[in-house]
Order: structure tokens, then sequence, then C-alpha cells
């Protein structure tokens, strides 16, 4: 409950809820009386004194049905927490015996399922005979079988992970694993098949009721109400409307409040959306970008709630027709910076610039417009395997871009699709449009996505870690499909990778990232040439084996880099590298931070450019 995320639908139909629920407590001590008088107007129609008239022994329709909301009520509670627990118990507790119980009771599950749950409630209800408690016992051993299956479904994924098998292995009874490990990992869809099963339930022993095998006279429930009003459809419909209207009402408002949680539960919904990035009161730049640069960033700075900055003044450009590589260690800060410009950041950070621009797109304004943002702007995402949705042939998704924004549909969008896809080198694309995404191996997949991201004719493509999920010599070949559309089509790519081998060889320009800053910016020619000037850039260049020996010609042993990046929080006054610094000057360098200078910020760079 803790992370439920409150919406209108939620709050409207749990309060409707509460209103009916108030109503079935109330109504049975205001209403009980007029709901058994005779009148002696028997099937009178809808008049003052009876507004849904009367039924076959003169009794007020409309008190009986106020009246029967409790009775009705306490039914479906009892029958859907009967589901519940059965179901619950019977998913959970295959998880938590042994292999044989667990393939039985996993087998059993599925054999109960195949049978729809009202055919199963009404086999149980014949066994049982007719009455209330049978009927409650029926439907809710009948929707038993939902449960069961959600519930093994998804603690079969939690029991396999670590910390339930540890807890097994350290001899924790499994009654506890199961309340404190299985049971709160798989809270939220079962709140949400809870309401569902509700109305679900409430329907059913109407049906039952209506059948003449639930309730019996002289009790009676909605379904009881709806049998006797149905012998008088034609005379007088308003007998039926009423307990119809009730079993109509609140099974929607359940079905409601299970739409309602699953929006809430859902970490994607609601309010989770990318955050803009919000310029900063800051007007003068500091980072003196070409003006004909294509995109600027300027003191860009990504925020988390409690203040602790990922990113800190991070400034940089890319000119038209430029590869810039965004390169450092894990964690420096190049997904947040490169997401920022595609103003894709995740929920709960914010950010703030004070120059944010592609072109004359301000990326930083409130109202960047969306059409220019997906059609100038192109994503390759990291995982080729995530990038499409499993269920859609590649078709729709390469030209949804070209349909949503560019109005371009059928016949040409297809053509054009096929296009990107001979650019990044697929064959037989024709075939491969038709194909779902797990028919295509990785590097295909990764290809597609460049080809999505090029459809709409973008002026920048962001490429976060293109090939860090490919092996080695698919690597190669994507990154030779982005070098060539840039060279052939002039598209600028801004690429994150934490390997300064492959920024070496594929940009023309690198930004180095360490511990959320930018420490030095160089040319690829520079790189190659091991003329790096930061230590930071010098220690990457050698570890990394495809450019320890440029420049110098000598094959040294490839490098490591003592120590760890400080955490966000924990990160230094001053330079964020001194701890890792072989050549770090005491006490300057962990107090005072260094400034871009030159393209570098480095204390220890700018004392010997001083002396020397
Ligand atoms: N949504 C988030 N909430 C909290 N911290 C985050 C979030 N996203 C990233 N971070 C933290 O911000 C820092 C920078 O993250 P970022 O993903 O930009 O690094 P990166 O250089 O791209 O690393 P990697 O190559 O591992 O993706 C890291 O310390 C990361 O743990």
């Amino acid at each position: 409950m803790r992370r439920i995320r409150w919406n209108a639908p939620l709050v409207v139909s749990l309060a409707g809820l509460g209103l009916i629920v108030v109503l079935g407590i109330v109504a049975p001590f205001l209403l009980e009386e007029e709901a058994t008088a005779l009148s002696g107007a028997a099937r009178a129609h809808v008049s003052a004194g009876h507004w849904l008239g009367t039924d076959v022994l003169g009794r007020d329709v409309l008190a009986r049905t106020l009246v029967a909301t409790r009775l009705t009520l306490e039914m479906t509670l009892a029958a859907t927490a009967i589901a519940a627990v059965a179901g619950i118990l019977l998913g959970t507790g295959v998880w938590v015996s042994g292999r044989r119980v667990r393939e039985l009771g996993l087998r059993l599950i599925d054999v109960m399922i195949s049978y729809p749950a009202l055919i199963l409630a009404l086999v149980i209800a014949t066994v049982l005979g007719t009455g209330p408690v049978a009927s409650v016992l029926a439907i809710g051993l009948g929707g038993a079988p939902a449960f069961a299956r959600l519930t093994a479904n998804m603690a079969a994924s939690v029991a396999q992970r670590d910390f339930v098998t540890q807890a097994r292995l350290m001899g924790v009874p499994p009654y506890r694993v199961l309340v404190r490990h299985l049971l709160p990992n798989i809270s939220g869809p079962l709140l949400v098949l809870l309401s569902v099963a509700f109305a679900n339930v409430l329907v059913a022993l109407s049906g039952l009721s209506f059948l003449g095998v639930g309730v019996q006279a002289p009790d009676y429930d909605w379904g009881a109400l709806l049998n006797s009003g149905l012998q008088s459809l034609y005379t007088n419909p308003a007998e039926a409307i009423g307990p119809a209207v009730a079993i109509t009402v609140t099974g929607v408002l359940a079905g409601f409040v299970g739409d309602g949680l699953a929006a809430a539960l859902d970490p994607r919904g609601g309010r989770a959306k990318a955050a803009a990035v919000r310029p900063t009161a800051v007007a003068t730049p500091s980072h003196r970008a070409p003006a004909d640069a294509l995109v600027t960033v300027d003191g860009l700075a990504v925020v988390l709630p409690d203040g602790t900055r990922l990113v800190d003044d991070v400034s940089f450009h890319v000119m038209p027709g430029e590869v810039v590589g965004l390169v450092g260690e894990s964690g420096s800060g190049k997904s947040l910076t490169a997401m920022s410009v595609a103003r894709l950041l995740p929920e709960g950070l914010s950010a703030h610039a004070a120059e944010l621009t592609l072109d004359d797109l301000d990326l930083a304004g409130p109202e960047a417009d969306p059409k220019r943002l997906a059609t100038e702007i192109g994503i390759v995402f990291q995982d080729p395997s995530s990038s499409f949705n499993p269920a859609l042939r590649m078709s729709g998704q390469l030209t949804e871009t070209l349909r949503v924004h560019q109005g371009v549909r059928g016949a040409d969008a297809d053509r054009r699709a096929v296009e990107a896809l001979e650019q990044v080198r697929i064959t037989e694309p024709a075939r491969v449009m038709k194909q779902y995404p797990h028919e295509l191996s990785g590097g295909m997949r990764q290809r597609a996505m460049i080809a999505a991201a090029l459809l709409p004719g973008p002026r920048l493509i962001v490429a976060d870690e293109p090939t860090t999920a490919l092996d080695v010599t698919v690597q190669a070949e994507v990154l030779d499909v982005l070098k060539d559309i840039n060279h052939r089509r002039g598209t600028s790519v801004l690429l994150i990778s934490h390997d300064i081998g492959v920024v070496g060889t594929v940009c023309h320009r690198a930004v180095v990232m360490y511990a959320g800053r930018v420490v030095e910016e160089l040319s690829a020619a520079d790189l190659r040439a091991g003329r790096a000037r930061h230590p930071y850039t010098r220690a990457l260049l050698a570890a990394s084996p495809r450019l320890r020996d440029s420049g110098s010609g000598e094959r040294a042993p490839l490098a490591t880099i003592p120590g760890r990046p400080p955490a966000p929080a924990g990160r230094p006054r001053g330079c964020g590298f001194t701890d890792r610094c072989p050549v770090a000057i005491d006490v300057v360098c962990a107090t005072e931070r260094p400034r871009l200078i030159d393209d570098v910020a480095c204390h220890a760079v700018r004392q010997e450019v001083q002396a020397g």
C-alpha cells in the first residue's frame, strides 16, 4: 500500500463502494419493516409511495433492494475471501513445498483453471445443496484457481531469487518464507485481482440465487430479487431494475477499483513521466559553444529530490555532422547527461541548465514541441532485446514515429522503413519487416533500432552504450553502421560509451566524464595519439586494449585504475578523482573544485602549464 499512487478512478470507485457498504449496514435497521410489510397491492407500478413498485406479495421493491445489500455484500466478501485465501495458499504453498508436492500442486492448478469458474461452482453447489452457505463455498472454491494460478506464476519468479534460496538454506520455516518473502513481493497484482474477483463473485452469487440455487426465501439477496422481478418484467419492469442496477453499479465500481489499483501500482504509470529540464537562473553561458553548434549543453545539473547532484555543471556541444563521445566509468553520469538532452530523465530526478538547446529548439523549456523532439532526436538504447515490443511485428514498430508525427502511412511508410533497413545493412529488409523482434539476432535488432531512430530524419542520434549488450564482432558492425550514417547523411551522433577505445575509433571528439562532471574534452585524434592531459583520461587510455599503445608505439602492460569512483552523495568538495589520482596535489585537489580551463579540469595540469 505504501507505493500506491492515488488516482481519480481509484478514489471515486472506493468512495462509491464505501457508500454502498454504509447503505448495506444501515438499510436493514431503517427499512427492514418496510421491506417485509405487505401493502396489499401486488406488483404495483412505480408510484410516489413505492419508487420501484411492489413485488408479488405487495412488498416495497426499493426497500427490499436496499435491505438486500447487506446479505449480498456479506456473501460476496465471504466468497471472495475464500477464493483468495484458498488460491493464495495453494499458489504459494507449492513454492515452499518439496519438488514432488510442487509438481503435483502445479498440475492441479492447471486442471482446475481449465474448468470455467461458474461451472466448477455449479458442480460444487450441486454436491453441497442449495442455500447461502453452500453457494458461498461453491463460488469461493470455484474462484480459487484464478488466485492460485496468478500466485503460483508470480511466486515462481520470486521463489527462485537469491534471498529466498538463502532463507531456505538458513532453515527459515516455510510459513515464514511465505509471509516474509513471497507475499510482500506479489501483493500488488493480488490486490488488483482481489477487486476484480469481488465483481465476478458478486455476479456469480447473484446468478446462483437467480437460478434458485442460492439464497432461499424468506431470505433474499439481489440475485433472488432479480429472479422475482424477472417474472413481472413486462408488467412492472422497475421491479427487476432495482436489483439489476445494484448488481451492475457495485460490480462496475469494484472493477474500477481494480483498474485504479493497477494504474496506481504501475511504476511507469500515473505521474511517472520523463522529467523536463528546467532552465537555471544563470543567464550568462559559462561554456563558449560555437554559434552554429547543433547541441549546446551549458551548466547542466541532474539532482535527486534530496539535493544530491548526480550530474554537476556539465557543459559541451555537438556540431552538425559531428560524432561526440561521452566517455567515463560506470556511474560517471553519461547516461543522465544524454537522457537530459533527449528529455527522457527517469521520474524523481530533476535537471536544470543555463542552456540546453538543439539548434533553435529549447530542450530546457517546458513546452518543447513533442513532435520536433520525436523527429529531430533519434535514440538508440543499450539493450536491443528490450527496445522493441515482442508482441508486434517489426513493420508497425519501425514506422510508428512516421505515422504518429509525420502522417506518413501505409505503403509509403513501409517503403521508407525498408530503405532505412537497407541503410543499416540489413539484408532482405522486406522479410524483416514481417518478422517479430525475437526472430532477429541481437545485432540485427540493434541495427533495426538504429533504422527506427533514423526514419524520421533526425538531426541528432543519441546512442546510449549501443554495443554493450552485443558480442565483439557484432559490436564492430553496429559501430560501422553508425559511422556510415554520420558520413552519408551528416547526422550528428552523441555516443555514450564506457570504452575509450570505441570513442577513439568512432568519434570526432571525446568528452570525458568522471563523478558527474566533465574532466576533459579532446579530439579523437589526440586520444588516439595518446595526447590526453587529465590523469583520469590517461588512466582510461592505459586501461584500454585498443588505444594503450597508440602514440608511443610501445607495448605497455594493460593497466587498471585502482580504487572506485565516489558515490554521488560522497563526492569530495574538490576533484572527484583525488583519491585515485597518481599526481594529486595535497589539499588543493581535495578541497578546490578544478574548473574546466583549456578543455581540462585538473589542478596538476594547470600547475604544470604555469610552471613550464
Ligand atoms: N533514477 C536514479 N535515481 C537515483 N540515482 C540514479 C538514478 N539514475 C542514475 N543514478 C545515479 O547517478 C549516477 C550517474 O548515473 P548514469 O546512469 O548517468 O551513469 P553512467 O555513466 O551512464 O553509468 P552506466 O554506464 O553504468 O550507465 C550513478 O551514480 C547512478 O547510480
